[in-house]
């Protein structure tokens, strides 16, 4: 899979490139991440990016044809990371991850000219209700989300456990030592029981997704054993 993402400000992306599970999956070539400097795309004496905008106002818009250019020069789906679009999550990584190429825009100062995300641009993602100064860290954010999925990133087991992956918040992690400042690690954790710890896990993902984000069960299928958990859990919390 290959991750395009044109912005002004490369040097963002250097360490989200160089470290980490991102970077050794670059390393490994498992997956492409392709950062491309709309400011190479300038063609003036200036390299005028931005300009003010028509109709007057604060703040400065990108300008089009350096957007356009950069464009030429990447291909698949094309994301705009900004507040008007639609809610990123789960659901949308995991369709992203299918792609073999995207290209994610990182918008900067008031945003891009409307005549790119018109005719460019396949699908604006918002990562919440708030605005940043640029769509960097967005882009980033999706990235990392996406890149997590592509085969041989991160080790199967341990995405299949993600929060939202089964539809459920992720379970308490613990690692040694087994007692820290009087604080134990739950027993059952210690037993090398698998069947115990596997049910011991799903219980706690549904305690705290029934606790946290009970929003998330609405219309989600439970299993029989899921269903005879929740029971248990509703009846230890006396509600
Ligand atoms: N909530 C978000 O996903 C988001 C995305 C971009 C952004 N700022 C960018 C958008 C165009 C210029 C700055 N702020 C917030």
């Amino acid at each position: 899979m290959k991750i395009n993402i044109l912005t002004l400000f490369p040097e963002m992306f250097s360490g989200f490139k160089s470290e980490s599970i991102i970077g050794k999956a670059l390393e490994k070539n498992l997956l492409e991440i392709n950062i491309v400097n709309i400011r190479e795309f300038c063609y003036d004496k200036h390299k005028q990016a931005d300009d003010m905008p028509f109709g007057g106002g604060a703040g400065m818009v990108m300008k089009p044809e350096p957007l356009f250019r950069a464009l030429e020069t990447v291909k698949g789906k094309v994301i705009y990371t900004t507040p008007q679009g639609v809610r990123f999550n789960q659901k949308l990584a995991i369709e992203l991850a299918q792609e073999e190429e995207i290209t994610i825009i990182a918008g900067h100062y008031e945003g891009i000219d409307e005549r790119v995300v018109e005719s460019k641009v396949d699908l604006e993602v918002s990562i919440g209700d708030f605005v940043l100064t640029g769509g960097e860290l967005p882009a980033m954010m999706m990235a990392d989300c996406i890149a997590r999925l592509v085969p041989g990133v991160i080790k199967k087991e341990s995405y299949e456990n993600d929060s939202f992956f089964n539809g459920l918040l992720d379970y308490p992690h613990y690692t040694r030592p087994a007692e820290y400042e009087g604080m134990k690690v739950p027993e059952v954790l210690l037993s090398g029981h698998h069947k115990n710890i596997e049910t011991w896990r799903l219980k706690e993902s549904l305690k705290r997704t029934y606790l946290r984000r009970r929003d998330l069960l609405v219309g989600r299928e439970l299993s029989k054993e899921e269903k005879k958990l929740l029971a248990e859990i509703k009846r230890e919390l006396g509600k």
